[in-house]
């Protein structure tokens, strides 16, 4: 039996919400509780041919298990035109069995996204991300302002999820305050989360 753990679970394209990801991992990590750390199968306009089941670089995809095993979910995504990504909105809609099984119920799960303009969707996305989530039956779990960075941060950094902004050709970097946001979001996910799997 594998232990409990958080699944940080991101799409990305440029790597920018993959480091949001991992931020978030050292938060989980900081507390005490192993994190896995899975990517989402990207979605082709042109589907004759089959993407390889292991990634040839990077981090490997989420099974089904691994999915419906977690303790709870970091789920992340670049905003796309205010949304998830596509390749992230096709993996949730291939999850009825989960939901059916209610794998995911009573679970703690957080949102973070990446985005190019401060007024790009970010927020929006955060929540479009919170939906399927919801619908699963999990308690999603935000940011608190108690984090003093949430309100002095200029750029990313929302109540509802860390998000960064990255600039519209990437050049922006990492801001200390989002970063520490994504760790703290990281750690409160798992002290929820071990809080709340305490009570099984
Ligand atoms: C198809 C597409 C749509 C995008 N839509 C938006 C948008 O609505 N608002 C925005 O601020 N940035 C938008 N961007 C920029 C991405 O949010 C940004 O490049 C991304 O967050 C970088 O993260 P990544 O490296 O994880 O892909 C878009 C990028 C792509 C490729």
């Amino acid at each position: 039996m594998t232990n409990p753990y958080i699944l940080v679970l991101y799409d990305t394209g440029q790597g920018r919400t993959k480091e949001l990801a991992y931020a978030i991992a050292e938060g989980v990590m900081n507390v005490g509780v192993t994190v896995k750390i899975r990517c989402v199968p990207k979605v082709s306009a042109v589907s004759e041919q089959v993407s390889p089941s292991i990634p040839e670089q990077g981090d490997i995809y989420c099974t089904a298990d691994e999915l419906s095993g977690c303790m709870g979910l970091a789920l992340g995504s670049p905003t796309h035109f205010g949304n998830m990504s596509g390749s992230m909105k096709y993996f949730w809609d291939n999850t009825v069995s989960q939901w059916l099984s209610g794998s995911l119920q009573g679970k703690p799960a957080s949102v973070f996204t990446s985005t190019g303009t401060m007024h790009g969707g970010n927020e929006a996305t955060l929540l479009s991300m919170m939906l399927p989530l919801l619908h699963h039956g999990m308690l999603m779990v935000g940011l608190s302002y108690e984090y003093g960075e949430l309100s002095r941060t200029v750029r990313g950094g929302t109540p509802y999820g860390v998000s960064s902004v990255v600039g519209t050709s990437h050049e922006l970097a990492m801001t200390a305050d989002e970063r520490i946001l994504a760790i703290h979001q990281g750690e409160r996910l798992a002290i929820i989360a071990k809080k709340l799997s305490s009570h099984h």
